[in-house]
Parts: C-alpha cells; sequence; structure tokens
C-alpha cells in the first residue's frame, strides 16, 4: 500500500545539531566530481549536501578537474584522487558518496561505483553511473547494500530495468527495489520511493518548476546529505524528496537548479523544531 510522503511522517526522524555538535559528528559527504568540463552537476549535489546539513562534503575530484573546481567552490572541500584505489581511501571516512551527475559515461565510472562499493559509504547512484550500466544492470545490483539508493528518471530507469515501467510506476519501482536490493527513487511529476522490503512511499507536492536541467543532481545532494547525518536511505529519500520540491515551489517561475540549495534553509526553518 502506498502512503503519501507527508512532513509529520518523517519530520520526527530529521537530523539536527545538538549543542555538543561538531562538523565530522554531523556526517560526511562525498561527491564524486566528473571531467574538467562537466564539474557543475557534482558542484550542484555537494552544495545541496552541505545545504541539508551534512557537516562535510568533499568534492571527489579526478586530478585534472580539481584545479577546475577548487576556485568554485567554498564551503565544500576539494580532494583529488587518481584511480579507483586512491577514490576508496578517500571514501574510509564518509558516511554517504553520490556518484554520477555528470560522473562521465566511460568505464572509470564503472570502476569507480565498485571502488565506493567496498566503502561502509552508503551510496547515492544517479545520473551517468546508472546509464553507464544498460545491457549489464546485474553488475550494479551486485555491488549494492540495502542503505544504497539508486535515483532514476523514467529514462535511466528503463536502461536499468527493461520494460518494468510496462506494469504502471507503483508495480515498476517496487520490482526493481527488490531487484536491485535497495531504495530506489523513482522520479518525475510524482516521485516513487520503493524499498526491498515491499514499502512504498509516493511524493504528493512535485513542483513543474522542478524540469529543469541539474534539478536531480540537487536531490542526489540532498539524499546524501541526509543519510550522511545517520538517517535510514528509506527516511533520507522520503524526506529529500518532499524537501527538494517544496523549494522549487517556493521559489516558483524561473527556478533554475542553482537556486535550489540555496531555498533550503527556508524550508527547514519550516521543518525545525527548535
Ligand atoms: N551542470 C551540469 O554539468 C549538468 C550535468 N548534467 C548531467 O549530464 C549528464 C547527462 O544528462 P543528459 O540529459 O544527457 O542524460 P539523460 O539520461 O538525462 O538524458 C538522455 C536521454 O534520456 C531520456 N530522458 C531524459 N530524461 C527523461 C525522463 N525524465 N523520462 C524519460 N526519458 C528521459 C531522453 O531521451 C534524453 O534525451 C548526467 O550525468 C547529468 O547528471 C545534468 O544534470 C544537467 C546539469
Ligand atoms: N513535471 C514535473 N513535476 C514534478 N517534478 C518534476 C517534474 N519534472 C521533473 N521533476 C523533478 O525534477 C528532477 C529532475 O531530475 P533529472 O531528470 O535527474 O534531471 P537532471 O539530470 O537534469 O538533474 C526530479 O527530481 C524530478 O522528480
Amino acid at each position: 500500500m502506498k502512503s503519501a510522503i507527508q512532513p509529520p511522517a518523517w519530520k520526527a526522524l530529521l537530523p539536527w545539531p545538538g549543542p555538543e555538535a561538531h562538523k565530522h559528528a554531523r556526517g560526511r559527504l562525498g561527491v564524486v566530481c566528473g571531467p574538467p568540463n562537466r564539474t557543475g552537476a557534482a558542484r550542484l549535489a555537494a552544495r545541496a549536501g552541505l545545504r541539508v546539513g551534512a557537516g562535510v562534503v568533499t568534492l571527489l575530484c579526478p586530478p585534472a578537474s580539481a584545479p577546475i573546481v577548487a576556485p568554485a567552490v567554498e564551503a565544500v572541500m576539494v580532494h583529488p584522487f587518481e584511480g579507483p584505489q586512491a577514490l576508496v581511501e578517500a571514501s574510509q571516512a564518509m558516511n554517504a558518496v553520490v556518484i554520477g551527475p555528470a560522473a562521465g559515461l566511460d568505464q572509470a565510472t564503472i570502476e569507480n561505483v565498485r571502488a565506493l562499493a567496498r566503502t561502509k559509504a552508503a551510496l547515492v547512484v544517479d545520473a551517468d553511473a546508472l546509464s553507464i550500466f544498460e545491457g549489464r544492470s546485474q553488475d550494479l545490483f551486485d555491488l549494492l547494500d540495502t542503505q544504497d539508493v539508486l535515483t532514476p528518471h523514467e529514462g535511466e530507469f528503463q536502461r536499468l530495468f527493461p520494460g518494468l515501467l510496462d506494469a504502471g510506476r507503483e508495480a515498476a519501482a517496487l520490482r526493481a527495489a527488490r531487484t536491485a536490493g535497495c531504495i530506489v527513487v523513482l522520479k518525475g511529476r510524482e516521485t516513487l520511493i520503493a524499498g526491498p522490503d515491499g514499502r512504498i512511499h509516493s511524493n504528493d507536492n512535485g513542483s513543474p518548476w522542478l524540469a529543469t536541467a541539474g534539478t536531480g543532481d540537487v536531490l542526489a545532494g540532498i539524499i546524501g546529505g541526509l543519510i550522511a547525518q545517520g538517517m535510514a536511505s528509506v527516511d533520507a529519500a522520503t524526506a529529500a524528496a518532499w524537501i527538494h520540491a517544496e523549494a522549487a515551489r517556493g521559489f516558483g517561475p524561473g527556478l533554475i537548479a542553482e537556486d535550489l540549495p540555496d531555498r533550503l534553509p527556508a524550508v527547514l526553518s519550516g521543518l525545525y523544531p527548535g
């Protein structure tokens, strides 16, 4: 049975800093960056993760991208890595890692997903890190744990789960979560969050202003930022879908993805019990 996402359902689970908080205790998020000419998507995800409350957010960059990224961020940190083993080492201390936004449709992205699966970090797998597994999706599923999250739009969903959408979105999302053995966030006008345990949640505050490039990257960052702070992945994904859409609704006409992270404080203030 599908339950609508209402703030009260997950509001009590949101992470807030207590008096003893310090940045590392608030959660460490990594975001894997792509090649030098496509760093914007990862930067959007990283900023969103920081805005939603992760204490330390690091862009994990191929060496060629680091000099491009470094002047374009402030509080977000930059860590260059050379190859999959270096990515494992850089990610050991992360609570969550986002991979996929403009990561590149190439073997390096596959190797990077494999590397991250060897760490304790929960993974949010989006965009190119989904599409690159088209025709070999079981290779991806074999790497995933129950707390990992896939965030496909319908095009990416078709690449990973060909034909499944014919059964309808809700049935498809549930079957996908069972097959992949993790949380599946099927994005669109109605975003569905399905777990391998057969539970499914539906976002009911979707906003058409989100139909603009880069908003999915921001959603991935919000999910990762909440997981990094200790939320269970399914709760993080349901909360993130609502918070993301609420940020867009509050902005309205003219919204571009860059606007979303900076709308998060207003949305979070409305949820803060303090
Ligand atoms: N600033 C940046 O660097 C940005 C980078 N982006 C990244 O660019 C990469 C490629 O983006 P593309 O738009 O080419 O790839 P997509 O996989 O989004 O789109 C490729 C094709 O998939 C289909 N498709 C897309 N969205 C769909 C939907 N909702 N339902 C059904 N079919 C759909 C369409 O046929 C489309 O031509 C991704 O990694 C993405 O994260 C974008 O997020 C935009 C911002
Ligand atoms: N018409 C719509 N109504 C509500 N939400 C939408 C609509 N169109 C897109 N979205 C949301 O916008 C985001 C788009 O993500 P995605 O397709 O991955 O874009 P990108 O790859 O450019 O970041 C998703 O969260 C999706 O749910």
